[in-house]
């Protein structure tokens, strides 16, 4: 052991951190799919997602998507695959995830949301969604239109 070894120093989160996980779960009820309208912060208010938030350290991804649909929505949900790759958004610091869902128990109320609405395969246009889901919006259309 050197007798002075070098000290750890703090380094900020910021320049460590790579993009933190944000999960998404587009839930299905047969072809369609809940969206949600954000009603916070200011600048993404009116704007559409899918339920879910970011990954708190420990949790799974399906553990994530499971505690977020139960506070946003009050709903149990079942977690499937996932609707597309890791997608770029919040200018570059989340990478957002989508997995389809299902609704296991209960049935949503926007408890955190502007509104929810559940929109066909040919309705998926008729909202104004977070630019960085514009992808995970085009592969389930697709999906549910095949
Ligand atoms: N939940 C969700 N967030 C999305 C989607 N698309 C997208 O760009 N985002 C962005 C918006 C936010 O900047 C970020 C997720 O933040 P959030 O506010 O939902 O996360 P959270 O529930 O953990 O919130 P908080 O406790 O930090 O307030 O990811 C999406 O489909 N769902």
């Amino acid at each position: 052991m050197p007798r002075n070894p070098p000290r750890l120093r703090p380094v900020s989160e910021a320049s460590t951190a790579g993009p933190r996980v944000v999960v998404g779960a587009a839930i299905l009820d047969g072809r369609a799919v809940l969206a949600a309208a954000r009603a916070y912060p200011p600048e993404l208010a009116g704007l559409w997602e899918f339920p879910g938030g970011k990954l708190e350290p420990g949790e799974t991804e399906a553990e994530a998507l499971r505690r977020e649909c139960r506070e946003e929505l009050g709903v149990e949900i079942e977690v499937g695959e996932r609707v597309t790759g890791d997608l770029a958004t919040g200018g570059g610091r989340f990478l957002l995830r989508v997995y389809y869902a299902a609704v296991a128990r209960g049935e949503p109320h926007a408890k955190e949301h502007a509104e929810l609405r559940w929109l066909l395969p040919g309705e998926l246009d008729s909202v104004p969604w977070l630019p960085g889901n514009r992808p995970a919006v085009d592969a389930l259309r697709e999906a549910l239109d095949a």
